[in-house]
């Protein structure tokens, strides 16, 4: 599978996601200048990495998400492509439209960086076909705004429709119901906070509950 991972002025996580991508698919992704205005040709999985893009001015994520390579990434949204928007690619992609909801500043205000449990919202996805509802896994997180925030009647839409991808297994930035990660209507745009590629590998890493997604997600759009 051809893989692209976006680099923004600031990101920082861009090498840990290609390198997860290319420990798992066997396959180095093509990185993508956010400047750019085209993916390559046959894209199957579209990664957007953690990081500080554009110094996490205005709001993290807000002007990243203006990026003119957004267009194109929001076209491969609608036509089904996977899109995987970790940290401040969650942010990104909240601020362009792609997923509901905003991250706001922790709820302690300071900046969170520990592993953390999450509990696995649901398995009916490309990202989290290998895991199962209910399951506990870590991954590390790393963010000062990950403080997930939407109006009831979207938190009521996102539980109901089984969008809530992972949950905080305790209290970590003050996330509404716990959120850790939503998915898209369609389920093709996944954006979480926490890192799974920092999870790849135990040897390096602790644990190796990262690893299961890109596994699933090679699966599903073909290796
Ligand atoms: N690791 C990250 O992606 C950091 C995300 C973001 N800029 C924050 O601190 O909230």
């Amino acid at each position: 599978m051809k893989t692209a991972v976006l680099v923004f002025p600031g990101s920082n996580c861009d090498r840990d996601i290609a390198t997860a991508l290319e420990q798992v698919g066997g396959t180095a992704p093509t990185m993508v200048w956010h400047a750019e205005t085209e993916l390559p040709d046959g894209v199957g999985l579209i990664a957007i990495p953690g990081g500080f893009s554009y110094g996490d001015y205005l709001r993290s994520g807000a002007i990243g998400a203006r990026s003119p390579i957004m267009r194109a990434v929001s076209d491969a949204a609608g036509r089904g492509v996977p899109v995987l928007g970790i940290c401040n690619g969650f942010q990104i992609l909240t601020e362009a439209g792609l997923l509901p909801g905003a991250l706001m500043r922790n709820a302690g205000l300071d900046f969170v960086c520990r592993d953390v449990a999450l509990t696995v919202g649901t398995s009916q996805s490309v990202f989290t076909s290998r895991y199962a509802a209910g399951e506990q896994i870590v991954y590390p997180v790393a963010h000062h705004d990950g403080n997930y925030s939407a109006d009831a009647e979207t938190l009521d839409r996102l539980e109901g429709e089984g969008r809530v991808a992972f949950r905080y297994a305790g209290p970590v930035n003050g996330s509404a119901r716990g959120i850790a990660g939503v998915l898209s209507p369609a389920g093709n745009v996944l954006g979480l906070m926490p890192h799974p590629e920092r999870r790849i590998e135990t040897a390096a890493h602790g644990g190796d509950d990262g690893r299961r997604m890109f596994e699933g997600l090679f699966e599903a759009v073909g290796a």
